[in-house]
């Protein structure tokens, strides 16, 4: 049977050092908001761990757009609508979700805490949210199954094998095991060069032991975490392998990564259930456009070539990328986005509190979407649209806003190579 990969990071002195650290974070009432949490991750995580989350390609450029590109999109909020009673809950592929967000896939959860994934599954479970668990799991995929509360709703994110039958088991498996949703990476035939990561030797026990069935062959840890555990990617992976994929499940296929209309209109062609408009967080190819921006593209193609509108039950778009407040959230549900995903700000909260800074990040998620749909004049979700935003300036990449101090101060600029004792 296949197994998700686990990746067994061991519990270093490091990890002793990072529990000292932890003793002077501040207290979870003064997080305000998920900026809060990047800032104490920073200050309290293992380097290697920082290096691995924060990471992005070559000069971050995508990365830092990533959020950028939210600055470009405001808001035109309607009044006098009697906004008492607010409902910003929804349904991501027919299941409910008591936001329209979801926890995306990010690998190696034991980086930034010993509990890794759990943190997330339980929180998930806890707020009703969806969580999609990640090929590179740090806990295994059954382990994070075994943890999940009765009913809990999953995706699976899936990294396809060169070795299709460890795929096939493991898709396999998934459905048996109730996943609701496989969401298939397809902006990572190779992985990025992130070289945060990259200056960081990886030295987890055995990332070969990244799974108990992948032959992973040649495991090179010089180059960090991202390369010691993606050999077995298969950069051959293409169109007509999703007829193969409905031969083995019956989950809905949403492709994750998609990143211009072109190839949105080719997976809405193939009968896929939905993309994901996303660049990996900026860490695969440097100088993709943001999820946001694509989205703006592939509303108005399939519109025009497939008289398609979003948000749609058929063929469901999310975005992710950059995500740091409900009201990036909004706009992009203005623009049509069933739900975003949300990766880093997560793993920050898990690496600096465990499980309560999830509850806590999705808490203040919650107050800002009650705050926001109010002031925006949406009584639900439904409400949030298209009029709403003036997204005009989206593909202008170079327009002046109000400084983001608190993305920027948290943002820790690259170093380059230096002397050896210097
Ligand atoms: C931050 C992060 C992202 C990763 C991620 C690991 C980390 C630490 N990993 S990676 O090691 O291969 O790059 C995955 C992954 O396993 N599979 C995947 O589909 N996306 C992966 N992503 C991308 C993720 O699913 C979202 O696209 C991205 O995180 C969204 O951007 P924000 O972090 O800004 O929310």
């Amino acid at each position: 049977m296949g197994t998700v990969q686990k990746v067994e990071v061991k519990v270093t002195d490091e990890e002793k050092a990072r529990q000292e650290r932890i003793k002077a974070r501040p207290s979870l009432s003064e997080i305000l908001n998920l900026h809060d949490f990047e800032a104490i991750a920073r200050s309290v995580m293992q380097e290697k761990a920082w290096a691995y989350y924060s990471s992005a390609a070559d000069d971050e450029i995508t990365l830092r757009e990533n959020h950028a590109a939210y600055h470009r999109i405001w808001f035109r909020p309607r009044i006098l609508r009697d906004v008492t009673n607010v409902d910003f809950s929804t349904s991501i592929l027919g299941h409910k979700t008591s936001m329209p967000i979801y926890i995306t896939a990010t690998a190696l959860g034991k980086l930034g805490h010993p509990d890794g994934e759990l943190n997330l599954t339980r929180s998930a479970a806890k707020h009703d949210v969806i969580q999609m668990i990640p090929t590179l799991a740090s806990c295994s995929f059954d382990e994070i199954l075994d943890n999940a509360a009765p009913g809990q709703v999953q995706f699976l994110q899936l990294y396809v094998n060169k070795d299709r039958a460890i795929t096939k088991r493991l898709v396999e498996h998934a459905e048996q095991r109730g996943i609701k949703g496989l969401f298939i990476t397809v902006d990572a035939p190779q992985l990025g060069r992130r070289e945060k990561d990259m200056r960081m030797k990886f030295d987890a026990e055995d990332p070969a032991e990244v799974s108990k069935n992948d032959k992973q062959g040649e495991v090179d840890r010089s180059q960090g975490a991202a390369r010691a555990i993606s050999s077995f990617i298969d950069p051959g992976l293409q169109w007509s392998d999703l007829k193969w994929f409905k031969s083995i499940t019956k989950m809905p296929l949403i492709l994750k990564g998609v990143q211009c209309w072109e190839d949105a209109l080719e997976a809405y062609d193939h009968g896929c259930a939905g993309v994901v408009l996303s660049n990996h967080g900026g860490r695969q190819l440097e100088f993709a456009r943001s999820g946001i921006e694509v989205l703006v593209e592939v509303v108005e193609k399939l519109g025009e070539k497939r008289g398609l509108h979003f948000p749609n039950e058929k063929f469901q778009v999310f975005v992710d990328g950059g995500v740091r407040r409900a009201t990036d959230v909004l706009k992009a549900i203005a623009l049509g986005a069933t739900a975003v995903g949300i990766g880093r700000p997560f793993l920050y909260a898990f690496s600096s509190y465990g499980q309560e800074g999830v509850d806590k990040a999705l808490t203040i998620l919650r107050d800002e979407f009650e705050m926001n749909m109010r002031l925006l004049g949406a009584r639900n979700i439904k409400e949030v649209v298209r009029e709403m935003v003036d997204s005009s300036n989206i593909h202008t990449h170079t327009v002046a806003v109000p400084e983001d101090s608190l993305f920027r101060l948290n943002y820790e600029s690259m170093q380059h190579a230096r002397l050896k004792d210097s």
